[in-house]
């Protein structure tokens, strides 16, 4: 069968959703192509059970934490780990039941159920033979989990995230490799829903971080909690009766082995490029094999092809998904009249204890910036309300423009750094100088005020504002 479309959007996750509900504003004649099932990765195997366990895992911690208080449990607290993993699957399936519901009140005649690859610029095969060609089309097909070859010696052990979101108990012992963001969020709330964890490294990297001080920072946070090596040095991985065998060299140097139930990879994800056969198009594609395209209009090169989400290896999180997909929708719409799409402040948050967080340019984009620049800093090892939660750990840093007093951006490991980054993304995207954000209230006694010092730090060095004072006398106590 073939049918004739103006647009076929492939990949019905968050951006091909987004991008399904901008077309659709353009024209009736489109279809939304999935290859395998509603409900997206965020909700099915990502961002939501993800938070789902991390929520669990603090519950168990806070109570660990109690004591610090002088309030004690007598009793025994038991962490159940069926009934955890029950209540991650049933609020996990919750959220994607609404993310089903959505797609399946959309036309029927503008759904398919079916992989697609190109034949050439305008047509599509699916994986029963059908054709579908269509005048625009929008690629969204995601990403998924990679990882070494040297991992699959741990044969039916080695999971990815998508598999723990599906675990009926939590298991004894879990080896997670890699220190990225889905290796730290998952290793944590494992470790602190009592599995033992170990969690193997690579190239010193610790989460998004690229500042060395908020990275050594975060670094000594984690590793005060459970074995984490950034740059492991892992000899053998070896399936065994009951698990999976991995000798390592240990912080001492010495070789060790360790015995662990699963090899969880969090090793970083590859875009969904490779079974589109992009080589039947006219494309220029990348040495990944994504195709060029334009941030702003997500049209690649100047063709009728627009591309969205985890697929353009950009930037992989929800909301850019959610962005670009609309974006990609919009102009396949309006195709060729294409207009540029709001892409909003860089912000990235992994919701680890303490948070780590990223706004603005980084750390390692400051020297390409081609401005002069100082760094502004608080260590929340004193910060007043930090303190009295017990969560006095971290480091903010923020970086200003030198003249300007523009703000650049900052890296940041701390308590409720999701809220304090969003505070700082929001003042980027506005353009605000350093005083400006300064201008703005900080109530008492809250984090934000560590934010405040770290801001008249930044501004003392820029030589626009005074030197902030050791103790500050106008923020109350522990200000
Ligand atoms: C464990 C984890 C935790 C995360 N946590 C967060 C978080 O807290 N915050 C955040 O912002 N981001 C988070 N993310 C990232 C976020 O989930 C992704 O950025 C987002 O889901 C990407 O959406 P997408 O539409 O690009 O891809 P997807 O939702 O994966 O959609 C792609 C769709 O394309 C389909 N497809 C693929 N190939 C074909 C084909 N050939 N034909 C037809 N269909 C095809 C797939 O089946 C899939 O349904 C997390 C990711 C993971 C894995
Ligand atoms: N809170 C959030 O917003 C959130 C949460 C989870 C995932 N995500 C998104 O999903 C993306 C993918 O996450 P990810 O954690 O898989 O990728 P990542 O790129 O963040 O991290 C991968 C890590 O694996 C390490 N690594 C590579 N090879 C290794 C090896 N052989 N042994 C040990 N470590 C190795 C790398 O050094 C890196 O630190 C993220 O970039 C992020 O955008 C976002």
């Amino acid at each position: 069968m073939t049918r004739h479309v103006d647009i076929a959007i492939i990949g019905a996750g968050t951006a091909g959703m987004g991008a399904y509900r901008t077309a659709t504003k353009h024209t009736d004649n489109v279809v939304l192509i999935e290859g395998e099932q509603y409900g997206t990765t965020c909700a099915r195997v990502g961002c939501m059970p993800s938070k789902l366990l991390i929520a669990a895992a603090d519950a168990a911690h806070e109570i660990d934490k109690a004591p610090g208080f002088g309030v004690h449990i007598d009793g025994n607290v038991r962490i159940d780990g069926r009934e955890v993993m029950d209540r991650v699957r049933r609020e996990r399936d919750r959220f994607v039941s609404f993310v089903i519901e959505a797609v399946e009140n959309w036309p029927e005649d503008n759904r398919i159920m079916g992989k697609a690859k190109f034949l050439d610029d305008h047509t599509l095969e699916l994986d029963n033979g059908d054709r579908v060609i269509a005048e625009r089309v929008v690629i969204a097909t995601g990403s998924r989990p990679v990882y070494p070859k040297q991992f699959e010696a741990a044969g039916d052990r080695l999971v990815i995230n998508d598999d723990v979101f599906d675990w009926q108990e939590l298991p004894g012992a879990v080896a997670v490799f890699g220190g990225g963001i889905i290796g730290l969020e998952l290793g944590q709330a494992l470790h602190r829903l009592g599995v033992r964890m170990r969690l193997f490294g690579k190239f010193g990297d610790v989460g998004p971080l690229s500042d060395p001080e908020v990275k050594q920072s975060a670094l000594e946070a984690f590793q005060a909690e459970f074995p984490f090596d950034p740059d492991a040095n892992v000899t053998s991985i070896e399936r065994v009766d009951d698990g999976v065998s991995i000798t390592f060299t240990d912080a001492e140097g010495r070789e060790t082995n360790e015995h662990f139930d699963y090899l969880l990879a969090a090793t970083g994800r590859r875009a969904n490029v490779d079974s589109l056969a992009l080589e039947n198009t006219s494309l220029e594609l990348d040495e990944k094999g994504i195709p060029l395209f334009d941030r702003y209009t997500m049209q690649a090169g100047d063709s009728h092809i627009f591309i969205a989400g985890d697929v353009t290896g950009d930037v992989p999180l929800l909301h850019e998904a959610a962005d670009g997909g609309r974006i990609a929708g919009d102009n396949a719409g309006r195709f060729p009249d294409i207009r540029t799409g709001l892409r909003r402040a860089p912000l990235s948050i992994m919701f680890t204890d303490p948070n780590i967080a990223t706004v603005g340019h980084s750390y390692r984009e400051l020297d390409n910036l081609q401005c002069d620049y100082a760094i502004g800093q608080v260590d929340f090892g004193g910060q007043g309300r930090s303190r009295v939660m017990l969560k006095n750990q971290g480091l903010l840093r923020v970086y200003g423009e030198y003249g300007t007093g523009l703000f650049l951006g900052a890296e940041m490991v701390g308590p409720r750094m999701e809220h304090i980054a969003h505070l700082l993304a929001w003042a980027y995207q506005q353009r605000m100088t350093i005083s400006q954000i300064l201008d703005m209230p900080f109530y008492h006694p809250v984090v934000e005020e560590g934010l405040r010092s770290a801001l008249r730090d930044v501004n003392a060095k820029l030589h626009i504002g005074p030197e902030s004072p050791r103790r500050c006398l106008d923020c109350g106590p522990g200000g």
